[in-house]
């Protein structure tokens, strides 16, 4: 039978530690190389997921200049290999030097095996995780659309495509909560065409780019008194709907005219009114709530508006989105922006899931296009999206303890939307048990 144990580069020039450290680990397939050449035909030859790699490497042994070069060699060759460097006393920082190169962790030597093992372990889960993300990625996205073309595979999305479908085909007044970039605009047209109104208008106002005075006249025409005056966006969407996007922009005086619009109509002889058939729809990356608790909106027009209030989960939220997203902008893109590129490094994969995206959407698909027309190879690298794949939008990583903390949340996360919360699914998709894993999630306070 073949061995599908995964394989485990050690390259380490010292005839002791090879022995040692072959034998060390009999849950993998240990290949061992003693310098650059050998390492580089054996990343070759037999792909190894990952490798531990001593800095220290003929014909430099006490320095680190062969093992850097060793390391920038295996990442070209192989851009998703978790490489593990090894650093002697006082090497600290070119231990820091080498992950800042994209080396995957450092262990300090002398060796501990129980604790490089950990570490090893840790790298194959990592990698297998990364594998299956990009799998997922690859199998993107046709069926991970709803409501005709909101992308998405995260449960709290989908949630949202349902409510939308659900209160789609009612009159009720609708309210988009969300931070902005969240696709709030691409909803509230998806609801639109799931309603009867779909072959209707669909008129934006954006309360937030006009004064107040312009956005008066927009809405209600320029003679709001003369019934004949039908210029007014209200009007222009009868029939259909008018999103008032951005709702929370609009002054108390122009809100208490709006709400008299909405009274009027609703009286029994109403429908003599302007744009007395018009579906209004709002939205707002602020909380209105909180605004009708300092006075700030009206708390009449807010009960009439916002009769369902539809919450839009935050891209970083969404676990596994960025990175379909990403593809789906790629795949979109790519006829007019640079034909070659054909897909996102294991590096982009990474930053994409580790960046906080605080414009959201709209940010992730800047950035996609900024990349397409920068890229020079045939995968969009981090660089090319101009992330840092360490940062994680901003937030420093203060020590490795804290950056693995983050590294295990986030493989839990994903794990969990994949498998709708179920635990044993979860925890196989991680390769740890059940108990295992109901200990991660009590240990940082996730929820099961
Ligand atoms: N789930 C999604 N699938 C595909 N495209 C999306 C998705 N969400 C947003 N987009 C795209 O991202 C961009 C931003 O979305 P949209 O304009 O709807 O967001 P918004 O919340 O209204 O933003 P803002 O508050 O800045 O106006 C648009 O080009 C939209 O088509």
């Amino acid at each position: 039978m073949s061995d599908t144990r995964p394989k485990l580069l050690i390259v380490e020039d010292d005839p002791g530690l090879q022995r040692q450290l072959r034998w060390a680990y009999d849950a993998y397939r240990v290949f061992i190389a003693g310098d650059r050449e050998e390492a580089i035909d054996m990343l070759r030859a037999e792909a190894p997921d990952v490798v531990t790699l001593d800095l220290g490497l003929p014909p430099d042994p006490d320095g680190t200049s062969e093992g850097f070069a060793t390391l920038a060699d295996m990442l070209r060759i192989k851009p998703d290999t978790k490489i593990i460097v090894a650093s002697g006393h006082g090497e600290r920082e070119s231990a820091l030097e080498a992950i800042a190169g994209s080396a995957y962790d450092f262990y300090q030597k002398p060796v501990d095996i129980h604790e490089l093992g950990l570490i090893v372990r840790r790298a194959f889960h990592v990698q297998a995780l990364e594998r299956d993300n990009a799998r997922l990625v690859e199998a993107a996205p046709r069926d991970k659309q709803v409501l005709g073309r909101v992308i998405t595979a995260a449960p709290e999305m989908t949630k949202v495509a349902r409510t939308i479908e659900r209160v789609a085909p009612t009159d009720v007044f609708v309210l988009l909560a969300g931070g902005s970039g969240t696709g709030k605009g691409m909803l509230a047209e998806a609801l639109h065409d799931a309603s009867q109104r779909r072959d209707g208008p669909f008129v934006t106002v954006n309360c937030a780019a006009l004064s107040s005075a312009m956005l008066e006249a927009e809405l209600f025409g320029r003679d709001p008194g003369d019934a004949s005056d039908a210029g007014g966006r209200i009007n222009a969407a009868r029939g259909g709907t008018l999103f008032l996007d951005e709702v929370a922009d609009m002054d108390l005086s122009l809100q208490a005219q709006l709400l008299l619009f909405l009274k009027q109509r609703g009286n029994a002889d109403g429908k003599a009114v302007n744009g007395a058939d018009t579906r209004i729809l709002c939205a707002s990356h602020r909380d209105l709530g909180a605004m009708t608790a300092a006075g700030t909106f009206r708390e009449d027009l807010y009960y009439r508006l916002a009769e369902v209030v539809v919450r839009i989960p935050a891209l970083k939220d969404r676990p596994g989105d960025p990175a379909l997203l990403a593809r789906h902008f790629l795949n979109r893109l790519a006829d007019d922006l640079n034909p070659q590129v054909k897909g996102l490094a294991p590096d982009a994969l990474a930053a994409l899931d580790a960046w906080s995206w605080p414009g959201n959407v709209r940010e992730l698909e800047n950035r996609v296009k900024r990349a397409m027309i920068l890229a020079e190879g045939k995968l969009i690298t981090a660089a090319d999206l101009d992330l840092d794949p360490e940062a994680g939008g901003g937030a420093d990583i203060i020590n490795l303890k804290l950056a693995r903390e983050m590294a295990d949340r986030r493989a839990i996360r994903h794990a969990m939307a994949r498998t709708d919360g179920n635990i044993s699914g979860a925890a196989r998709m991680l390769g740890i048990s059940r108990p295992t894993l109901y200990d991660l999630l009590k240990h940082y306070h996730m929820q099961g």
